[in-house]
């Protein structure tokens, strides 16, 4: 390694394998590194090996901005096709079981090769990341890659600080300070009594066993968007929003990705389409959905006679689906109009002027992507996050309408309200506010972002922290630091209160 890279101050980011985890977690290191850090970024190898085939994952540190981002992935132990993968029961105890030792052998072997790291930061899942730096006297911090509303909810009902629905109180709304009132179904739905998804609730819930240990907790999300919850949060927990991730105004194309797939090539055919003529339909990376609703997604689409991008992503082999497939004759009908892919370029299609709207499934990632994108969305959560999400998209940022209220309901939206949705998104007084509510987002998130923004303060706050600690650590190791140059002062937040004010509906 070069020696540029050794004078730097060394973050190292544990990542759950996740898309929708690794995604953010790389996002933050691209940033970090863009303003001078040296960031190691780590998740088991398994994952390590299908984005080092899908992306130009090489072995040397990559430049970013003043810094340099490297990969190392480790190995959890299991065989290569081992199914357990897909049961977070098991699989989150055994990356724990196996972390903590190769973690702290990681960071031992990075301090032998005079790279010695200061930080570990992590994602939601894997908690037990702060404890191997509080075992090696290392600072944490975490990055909470879902909105600071549902970071609320979730810490409310761990701390049991107001009632949610419970089994004998199935439908009741939940109130939560600085937050509109949620409807039973608005509620993260891992926390309803009768989620299918309990290991999804213990893992999640997990973090808030350790949220004392990191010192600070990073989330991909703006001050401007959450203002209330985030300023009422802020009293409690040691939050920095740092928000949108996915922007990077300083490193704009950082040729660093965390694809799990190849992204097909759709630019091209995005390009052949007239301005605002196209709706992008996708579904993320976890979530599945039945074969007859598949059916009405698409006779909806055809029905509309909108132009439509639409990933189709493959299930994953020990998943338990069964590969989706689209009615007969469906490609011919659709004939031009439509695309098909198995994964696609998602920030640079939100980006594309012929898109017009996004019907997402409302994860996070893909929430912040459409609103710092000035793309309006058709909602069409299932489970988790996204009910919550779909509400604020809908009913708080106003850039949306609402397709669907969650698997839990368990309705098939049928052709005609699929097609219903996606006219009202593209044509029509609805869809111009919506799209003028997006573009004041989209404004909203580069300020953010941008030298001297809400978000752009706090990162350069957090890395004047990692700094400062690292000398901290230096001295307590008795080692000589690496930090050459002393923490800039932190620039007390001259926080925007400026509200975006949205057209209302
Ligand atoms: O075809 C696709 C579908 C998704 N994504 C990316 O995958 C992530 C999905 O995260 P999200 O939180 O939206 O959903 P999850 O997959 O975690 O359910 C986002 O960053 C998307 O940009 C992508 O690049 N191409
Ligand atoms: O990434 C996940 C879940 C991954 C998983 C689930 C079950 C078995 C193995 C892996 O969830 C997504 O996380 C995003 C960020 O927290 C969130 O916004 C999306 O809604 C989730 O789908």
């Amino acid at each position: 390694m070069g020696s540029d890279a050794e004078s730097l101050v060394h973050v190292l980011l544990v990542s759950f394998p996740g898309q929708g985890h690794v995604n953010p977690l790389l996002r933050l290191g691209k940033r970090l590194a863009s303003k001078g850090l040296l960031v190691t970024f780590t998740t088991p190898e398994s994952i390590g090996k299908q984005m080092r085939k899908a992306s130009n994952i090489g072995d040397e540190p990559a430049p970013v901005g003043d810094g340099f981002i490297r990969f190392e992935f480790f190995e959890d132990g299991w065989d290569e096709d081992e199914p357990r993968r897909q049961d977070l029961d098991q699989y989150l105890p055994q990356l724990e079981k196996v972390g903590k030792v190769l973690i702290p052998e990681m960071i031992r072997r990075n301090a032998e090769r005079n790279r010695p790291i200061s930080c570990l930061i992590n994602n939601p899942f894997i908690p037990w990341v702060s404890d191997v730096a509080e075992s090696l006297g290392l600072p944490s911090a975490m990055l909470w890659v879902q909105s600071c509303a549902c970071f609320a909810a979730y810490y409310h009902y761990y701390h049991g600080l107001v009632p949610f629905p419970s089994e004998s109180a199935m439908e009741i709304d939940v109130r939560l300070p600085c937050m509109p009132l949620l409807k039973h179904d608005e509620v993260p739905s891992f926390l309803y009594p009768t989620s299918p998804y309990p290991f999804l609730r213990r893992a999640i819930l997990g973090q808030y066993k350790n949220l004392d240990k990191p010192f600070c907790i990073l989330m991909d999300t703006f001050q401007e968007l959450e203002l209330e919850i985030i300023e009422y949060m802020s009293k409690i927990c040691p939050i920095k929003t740092v928000g949108p991730l996915f922007k990077n105004p300083k490193v704009p194309n950082a040729n660093v990705r965390g694809d799990f797939m190849k992204a097909d090539d759709c630019v091209g055919w995005l390009d052949s389409k007239p301005a605002g003529s196209v709706v992008y339909v996708s579904f993320g990376s976890v979530v599945y959905l039945k074969q007859d609703q598949w059916d009405e997604i698409a006779y909806g689409l055809l029905n509309s006679n909108v132009n439509f991008l639409w990933v189709m992503k493959p299930p994953h082999k020990d998943s338990g689906y069964t590969v989706l497939t689209l009615p007969e004759g469906f490609l011919e009908k659709a004939g031009d109009k439509g695309k098909v892919v198995q994964w696609s370029p998602q920030e640079q299609v939100l980006a594309h002027p012929a898109v017009a709207a996004f019907v997402t499934h409302c994860g996070w990632n893909s929430s912040m992507e459409a609103l710092a994108s000035g793309m309006p969305v058709i909602a069409f959560p299932q489970w988790g996050d996204q009910v919550t999400d779909a509400k604020y998209l809908v009913d708080v940022f106003k850039v949306g309408v609402r397709m669907c209220r969650g698997e839990a309901e368990d309705k098939l939206i049928t052709r005609d309200v699929v097609e219903k949705c996606l006219l009202e998104a593209t044509v029509g007084e609805k869809a111009a506010e919506m799209k003028r509510n997006a573009l004041k987002w989209k404004a909203a998130a580069e300020a953010a972002v941008a030298e001297g923004g809400s978000s752009d303060r706090n990162i350069q706050a957090f890395m004047d922290e990692v700094k400062r600690r690292s000398v901290e650590v230096a001295l307590a190791k008795g080692s000589k630091s690496t930090v050459v140059e002393a923490p800039a002062a932190v620039r007390e937040g001259a926080a925007t209160n400026g509200k975006v004010e949205l057209d209302s509906s």
